[in-house]
């Protein structure tokens, strides 16, 4: 469904060459979470960019439920749904109109949009504030609108880049749920956080990048097996450590 083949970012900073990623490929099937995990700068974000079709690839390329990002950026971009830490709303509509709006940006009918609308209400529990000012929502309320959102074209790929970051255990558990629903209708899921403990519980299998390389990837037990470590933590540990077990396993 998800589909990178050998993607290569190279950045120019005060006449240095920074590759931030290096070859990445990957798949990721329907109804499989896939956790992108790496440090500070290890590409991620620019990883998730390309396959948005917002930064185009020195090498490689994107592909989402079979559109090519460099083909038909528009095509492919309609089959993705976005949520970030950092979504915003428009304070001064509605939050109907607003996921309505959205709907209608993605090219979803109306009478198809007012469908979608009611059954992810119903899903994320946002019946009750459909016609509140999106502006006076509390957090965890606008977290739940933008969720809706990232949905509201039924993508079958869904891109979430640190969804739990600032949020409190309660808006952590609802980022757990939505990641559940996701699995459960089939989407394709690439979760990108520093939460190596959420990652665990969360994921199906996992990439780990560092300096924009993938420098492992598979399910947690086999992760585990080639590293003789039991948590992610302690494998990143080590993936830092150019002497490490893994690094000479992996690299
Ligand atoms: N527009 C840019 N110009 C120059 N360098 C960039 C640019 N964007 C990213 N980089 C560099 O590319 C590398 C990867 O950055 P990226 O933001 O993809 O990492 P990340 O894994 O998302 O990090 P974080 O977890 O801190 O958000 C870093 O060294 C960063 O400084």
């Amino acid at each position: 469904m998800l589909h990178i083949h050998a993607l290569t970012k190279r950045f120019v900073a005060e006449n240095e060459v920074v590759c931030a990623v290096d070859g990445l490929s990957l798949d990721v099937q329907p109804g499989e979470v896939y956790g992108l995990l790496g440090p500070n700068g290890a590409g991620k974000t620019t990883t998730l960019r390309m396959v948005l079709g917002l930064v185009v690839p020195d090498d490689g390329y994107t592909e989402v439920a079979g559109v090519r990002t460099s083909v038909d950026p528009f095509a492919a971009k309609s089959k993705l749904g976005f949520v970030s830490a950092s979504d915003g709303v428009y304070p001064w509509l509605s939050v109907r109109e607003m996921l309505l709006y959205f709907a209608d940006l993605y090219g979803v009918s109306p009478d198809e949009a007012v469908e979608r609308l009611k059954m992810l209400a119903d899903v994320m529990d946002i019946k009750a504030l459909l016609d509140r000012r999106a502006g006076t929502l509390s957090t965890g309320q606008r977290q739940r609108v933008t969720l809706v959102r990232g949905l509201i074209h039924d993508p079958p790929v869904m891109l979430l880049d640190e969804p739990t970051r600032g949020l409190d255990v309660v808006g952590v558990q609802t980022i757990f749920r939505y990641i559940a629903h996701l699995r459960q209708v089939g989407k394709a899921v690439v979760v990108c956080t520093h939460r190596l403990d959420e990652a665990e519980r969360l994921c199906d299998n996992f990439g780990l990048l560092h300096r924009g390389k993938l420098r492992y990837h598979g399910t947690l037990s086999a992760l585990r097996e080639a590293s003789g470590r039991q948590h992610l933590v302690e494998m990143f540990d080590d993936l830092m450590n150019p002497s490490s077990a893994l690094n000479e396993t992996n690299a």
